[in-house]
């Protein structure tokens, strides 16, 4: 089968914004990408839909309740074997402290640390958007 016809798994991603920092969260050993920085999240499963899934799974790995603030451009990536599409959100922390159930670290990064991490190859046209788009985020 070629590259065109893999169907892309959906995975949904959190861009949690507080006091004009995003927050990134390191891939554990175990986990495929171990030791990239990424946007916590998950993949979309059977039955419900990406916000949906955003909010159960920002729950079981930080423990979080958050809400949306608004969406960005969904980024599409090819894996050895498995085509990811990586829906982002923006969103903030309605209640709760964090806690990390799955990652082994997690960094408030400003608007001039954004590319200080080594993030996840699907994660960059994300990280790029969020820069360019940065002032409009945060004045409102
Ligand atoms: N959650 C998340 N996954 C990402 C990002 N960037 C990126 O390439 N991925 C990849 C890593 C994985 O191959 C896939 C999502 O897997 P996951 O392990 O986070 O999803 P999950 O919790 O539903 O998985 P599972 O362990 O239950 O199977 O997408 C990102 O920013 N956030």
């Amino acid at each position: 089968m070629s590259s065109e016809n893999i169907t892309p798994l959906a995975v949904s991603c959190a861009l949690i914004v507080q006091n004009q920092q995003v927050l990134a969260v390191k891939r554990s050993v175990g986990m495929d990408l171990a030791g990239y920085w990424e946007f916590p999240g998950g993949k979309v499963e059977t039955g419900e839909n990406p916000e949906q899934c955003l909010i159960r799974e920002i729950k079981e790995e930080l423990d979080l309740i958050v809400e949306l603030i608004s969406d960005l451009t969904p980024s599409v990536f090819d894996y050895p074997g498995k085509r990811i599409q990586l829906i982002p959100f923006l969103v903030r922390i309605k209640s709760g402290e964090i806690l990390l159930k799955e990652h082994e670290g997690a960094v408030w990064l400003g608007e001039n640390e954004l590319f200080e991490v080594n993030w996840a190859p699907a994660d960059i046209p994300i990280v790029r958007e969020l820069k360019l788009r940065w002032s409009e985020f945060f004045t409102n």
